[in-house]
């Protein structure tokens, strides 16, 4: 469990690939987290999970840069938000948020990622399209290429913008929700490549609700609620007592050897009786 302020010949040594030192964060009056202190290690795959509007996505539009912070420091790879080169982080934004509407296909979809920052030619260059092709078929959605984004499924839309999130190559990964809107089978094989991109070397941060794919899936969790409840290995954080202090109450773990399960609500006992 990791909560204290690095200091800055630490971060110069050996700088995490996200620093959050003393940060507060919030909307005008309505303060989300107040002297936030978190580092996330590079080349860490981490789930961020608490309850609803708990501040999850705050932690990341803060992280990202697309939410200043009200007081303190955030650093990433121990630089500045505004001193970071453009592309080095990749966005997964929650897929409930986009207008499908839009008329574009899933290859352009993908080649946006190119259009973050200032650019001349409005045009991909060949070498673009042979990433946004590259990335496409190990994405598993090279023949969805030219269909609009409107008609294809959660799943390829998820992984259209995994791709976009993907193509500069970036240090750092993030992610709200990428388990939301999605089937089972969906959300193992995201979370398997996540695990394939992360084995790369590319850190991995992500927020979800779903506890028992974090614990299946993922190395490393964070429990948030409004500021840091607790941070670990899942094994050793999902315990009755942090997630009662995340959640509240009516929280059920069933541990049976290496394998748990974690339950939400009231457990429900079924008798002999029972038809
Ligand atoms: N743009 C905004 N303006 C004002 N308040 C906001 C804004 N965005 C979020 N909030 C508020 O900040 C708090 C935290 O919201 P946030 O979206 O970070 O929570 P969350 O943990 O990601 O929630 P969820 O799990 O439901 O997605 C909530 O009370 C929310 O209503």
């Amino acid at each position: 469990m990791s909560t204290r302020a690095i200091s800055s010949t630490e971060s110069h040594v050996h700088p995490a690939a996200v620093s959050l030192i003393d940060v507060t964060a919030g909307y005008g009056p309505h303060i989300v987290f107040k002297r936030l202190s978190l580092k996330i290690d590079k080349g860490q795959f981490a789930g961020i999970v608490g309850p609803t509007a708990c501040g999850k996505t705050t932690l990341l539009k803060t992280i990202l840069g697309t939410q200043s912070p009200l007081s303190g420091t955030v650093l990433l790879d121990g630089q500045a938000l505004n001193d970071i080169p453009r592309g080095i982080i990749g966005y997964v934004p929650q897929l409930g948020s986009v207008d499908w509407r839009f008329p574009v296909t899933v290859e352009e979809v993908i080649l946006m990622g190119f259009y973050t920052g200032k650019r001349i030619w409005p045009w991909p260059s060949v070498e673009e399209r042979e990433r946004v092709h590259d990335l496409a078929h190990r994405l598993g959605i090279y023949r969805c290429l030219r269909q609009q984004i409107s008609n294809t499924s959660g799943g390829q839309r998820q992984r259209a913008f995994l791709a976009r999130a993907l193509v500069n190559n970036p240090a750092l990964l993030v992610l709200d929700e990428p388990t939301t809107g999605v089937d089972i089978k969906a959300q193992h094989e995201v979370l398997h490549l996540l695990g394939d991109i992360n084995s790369e070397g590319i850190t991995i941060l992500l927020t979800t609700h779903d506890l028992n794919a974090v614990a299946s899936h993922l190395p490393w969790v964070i429990c948030f609620r409004n500021g840091l409840i607790a941070q670990g290995r899942p094994r050793d954080i999902f315990t009755n007592d942090i997630l009662t202090r995340t959640y509240g109450g009516d929280i059920t773990i069933v541990r049976h050897e290496d394998y748990f399960l974690i339950a939400t609500g009231t457990p429900i006992h079924f008798s002999d009786s029972d038809p």
